[in-house]
């Protein structure tokens, strides 16, 4: 390691002096002013990540569903998974240490994970279509390039795009090929072997509006278009062209504020959907025939795929098995049906993608979804030979089809990371091959009523929690008294945690609509349980908002 270019270059890429910044749920988030050294330490850090891990490594520019101000950085992980979390320990490190002291912590994390340093690395990177984008992943260069390691920069691409590239490469292209143009092949060959018996008939193209969020998602989808556009007709709103990225629109707008995005031409029941400023979630909606809004979210994305693929299973009499994942932020009614009616089981994780992953690992056929719509499928090495295998040996037609399907499914779902677009796909192609309206879709069950606050406190680090996020262990006394609120409501669930990407605490609360006392749930959530909640919460310092 040359440590006098490493002091010469950071030099040009300085930490501001006391800026603390931590490794979070997503990688590093926040200004995007203060984030040119943290990209300049990735690239370092990534190469010692690929060195130890003798595999590619993906470096990711982006802030998701935040501001545009805003800006971000994640590693990807050979399998196209999350970092692993003794490295974001040493990414954390590595960002906060003072500008002399960074060579040092960078040698130090190199002992300590026994990176072979004659190891060659490989860094492949990514960015989102903010303006600043560009120039931070300049920065990340700069770091894989003092460490003398190779790099692809893929420039614009979609974050699950950038961990599809990843998987690929460190499967020696059995996973797909590593290029954007390998990705469209992959998914649209999918969904057209998937959805081409349903084509043959009168059926007038299916129509999908897609609201982008002004995001990347707008230029890859229309960059796909022409791949699927013989069994599904995207129209693209919120296309990056006028519009502020993220901004009143996208998924996570319309989730939070339960609202149509702005922007976007909404007849009753069209079927619409939104991504998410980097496309790696999406929510689908609809305004009813009274200009009713109706938010279909990630519990009943899964609730979707997850009956589709019982179905699948039950249809090629195979004994895999199948569990979904979901977090405390599920709706209620979602975790009911999928238990009780669909006889599935359900299993609850902290919040954040990589524990929802790792947990879904554990079955033949793992479902995981936030509530937010950022999800996937994990399909087992083994569960997915056996299906590959039965495509072939099946003789019986109905279940060689399903078989048959099953082996589509799993191409078309994105198995690196959550994905709108292939999620999408998967989507349209179940409500094709079923026939389902998305008002039949949004009936399989009603949600319980529910709001989230986020509520800015002086240290967000004094709520610890336990169970998967669901009970308070500190302050003493706030679980006690949350628990004796809630148990005055029918289904009611109310929890608090300190948010991993934001400086907040979150507060979500849900409860039966027919609560049996004179308000509504808009009461009883916004004027009464969750500001009460926040107020043992902060006490005088309380502030809520949004
Ligand atoms: C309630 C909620 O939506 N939380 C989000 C949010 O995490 P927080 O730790 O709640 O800030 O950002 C994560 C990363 O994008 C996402 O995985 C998660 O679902
Ligand atoms: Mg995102």
């Amino acid at each position: 390691m040359d440590l006098d270019a490493i002091t010469e270059y950071s030099a040009l890429h300085p930490k501001p002096s006391g800026l603390i910044l931590q490794y979070g749920t997503a990688g590093f988030r926040t200004k995007a002013e203060h984030l040119d050294h943290v990209m300049f330490r990735m690239g370092l850090l990534a190469v010692l990540r690929s060195k130890q891990t003798k595999s590619t490594i993906g470096v990711m520019v982006t802030a998701s569903h935040n501001p545009e101000e805003d800006n971000g950085v994640k590693l990807v992980d050979p399998l196209g998974e999350m970092l692993a979390p003794s490295w974001e320990e040493h990414a954390t490190c590595l960002a906060n240490a003072e500008e002399q002291d960074m060579p040092r912590v960078l040698m130090d994390i190199s002992v300590k994970a026994a990176v072979n340093l004659q190891q060659d690395a490989f860094i492949v990177i990514g960015r989102d279509t903010r303006s600043t984008s560009e120039k931070l992943s300049q920065s990340v260069i700069d770091g894989v390039t003092v460490l003398e390691g190779q790099f692809h920069d893929y420039g614009l691409v979609t974050t699950p795009q950038l961990h599809y590239m990843v998987y690929c490469r460190n499967t020696s292209g059995q996973y797909g090929e590593a290029t954007l143009e390998g990705y469209y092949q992959k998914l649209s060959k999918a969904f057209m072997e998937l959805t081409k018996q349903t084509l043959c008939s009168e059926d007038e193209y299916r129509s999908l509006k897609v609201d982008c969020a002004n995001g990347i998602g707008a230029l890859k989808l229309k960059e796909m278009e022409h791949y699927v556009s013989q069994g599904l007709s995207v129209q693209l709103f919120n296309d990056g062209t006028k519009g502020k990225l993220n901004h009143l629109c996208g998924a996570d707008f319309v989730k939070s504020h339960q609202k149509p995005p702005q922007g976007m031409e909404m007849k009753s029941n069209e079927r619409c959907c939104s991504f998410d400023g980097d496309a790696d979630r999406i929510v689908y909606h609809y305004l009813d025939v009274d200009g009713h809004f109706h938010l279909i979210d990630g519990d009943k994305i899964a609730t979707l795929i997850s009956s589709f693929l019982k179905e699948l299973l039950l249809e090629i009499g195979e004994s895999l098995n199948i569990g979904v994942v979901q977090t405390a932020y599920a709706n209620g009614s979602s975790t009911r049906y999928l238990e009780e009616v669909m006889k599935v089981p359900v299993y609850c994780t902290k919040t954040g993608v990589k524990h929802l992953h790792h947990k879904a690992q554990e079955f033949d056929i793992g479902v995981y979804f936030e509530a937010n719509g950022h999800g996937t499928v994990l399909f087992s090495k083994a569960a997915e030979t056996k299906i590959r295998q039965l495509t072939k040996e099946l003789e019986d037609e109905k279940r060689k089809a399903a078989a048959k399907m099953l082996e589509n499914v799993i191409d078309l779902f994105n198995q690196a990371a959550g994905d709108a677009i292939s999620d999408m796909l998967v989507i349209e192609a179940i409500l094709t091959l079923k026939d389902l309206t998305i008002q039949q879709w949004d009936a399989l069950y009603m949600d319980l009523p529910n709001r989230q606050l986020k509520v800015k406190v002086a240290d967000r680090q004094v709520i610890s929690t336990t169970d998967a996020e669901r009970q308070v262990v500190t302050p003493p006394g706030l679980q006690e008294a949350i628990n004796d609120l809630v148990k005055k409501y029918k289904l009611s669930r109310a929890f608090v945690r300190p948010s991993g990407t934001e400086d907040v605490v979150r507060v979500y609360a849900e409860a039966d609509s027919q609560v049996s006392w004179d308000g509504s749930i808009e009461k009883m959530c916004g004027e009464s349980l969750i500001p009460w909640v926040v107020g043992v919460v902060v006490g005088e310092k309380r502030k809520p908002f949004q």
